[in-house]
């Protein structure tokens, strides 16, 4: 499997805080991985370099190996192919979840464009494949706002993947979902991770437990350790870091 993405000597700097350390991470192409690490680890901020959002004060972000990310703009990156899906989902509310997903679909157009125009019957199948994908083909119809919690998260994962991304990066994507939304959830993403690659921030151990290929677990801004969670789990680092903090979330 080769590496869709890897951080030579990351560091990112808030005002004399290195929030990441001279961080070295790597991920292979097709993977579900997950970030873990106590409050503060610098699980976020990794996915803001990653992204672009935050800039490191040294090293580099390689996307497919060759594609320096570190100098490129966030919409540049959007463009590489790295979707990023942040905590509060980015839906638009007003509009139906068809609506929603067709308008990620277009982005050149603007919004009223986009909605006044014909729809091809190849775009209205994309469309139908990825309501079937994200469990909502018979909500297609309503307004985005009538949608449960869970239910607009997929939504919004539904829109990052209009856009094609090959990497796809999830910040704590099962926070305050139901036992069953975060199983679907789970399924999702490893339906997603078929044909592309997806990073996870997540505190649920049950989940990470469940769904992940690989695990990175972060300690004030540094990779503590690697592996499968069984592995991770049977770290006694890993364990002495959350003592204290979250201990049941490792045992
Ligand atoms: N914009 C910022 N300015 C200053 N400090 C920041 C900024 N963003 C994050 N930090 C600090 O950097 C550290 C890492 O934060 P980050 O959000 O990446 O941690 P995390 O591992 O995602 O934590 P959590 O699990 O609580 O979300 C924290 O100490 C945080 O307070």
């Amino acid at each position: 499997m080769s590496t869709i993405l890897c951080t030579r000597n990351i560091t990112v700097d808030f005002d004399g805080f290195k929030a990441i350390q001279e961080l070295n991470f790597q991920m292979k192409q097709g993977e579900v991985h997950f970030l873990i690490g106590p409050n503060g680890a610098g699980k976020t901020t990794l996915l803001d370099v990653i992204c672009g959002k935050v800039k490191p004060v040294q090293g580099e972000v390689l996307f497919k190996e060759t594609i320096d990310l570190t100098n490129k703009q966030e919409h540049e990156i959007v463009r590489y192919g790295v979707g990023r899906k942040f905590q509060a989902p980015a839906i638009f509310v007003g509009l139906t979840v068809f609506e929603n997903l067709e308008l990620s679909m277009k982005q050149n157009r603007g919004l009223l464009s986009t909605l006044r125009a014909k729809l091809t019957d190849g775009e209205r199948a994309v469309i139908g494949k990825q309501l079937a994908m994200i469990n909502l083909e018979d909500r297609a119809n309503d307004k985005a706002s009538s949608l449960s919690h869970g239910q607009k998260q997929w939504l919004e994962i539904g829109m990052l993947l209009m856009q094609e991304p090959e990497l796809l990066l999830l910040d704590e994507p099962v926070a305050g979902m139901t036992q069953t939304e975060t199983e679907k959830t789970g399924k999702l993403i490893q339906e997603i991770a078929k044909s592309r690659s997806v990073l996870v921030v997540d505190h649920d151990m049950d989940f990470v437990r469940k769904f992940s290929d690989r695990v990175t677990v972060m300690h004030e801004g540094k990779i503590l350790c690697e592996g499968t969670i069984t592995e991770v789990q049977e770290d006694s680092r890993v364990a002495e870091v959350y003592l204290g903090r979250r201990k049941e979330a490792v045992c």
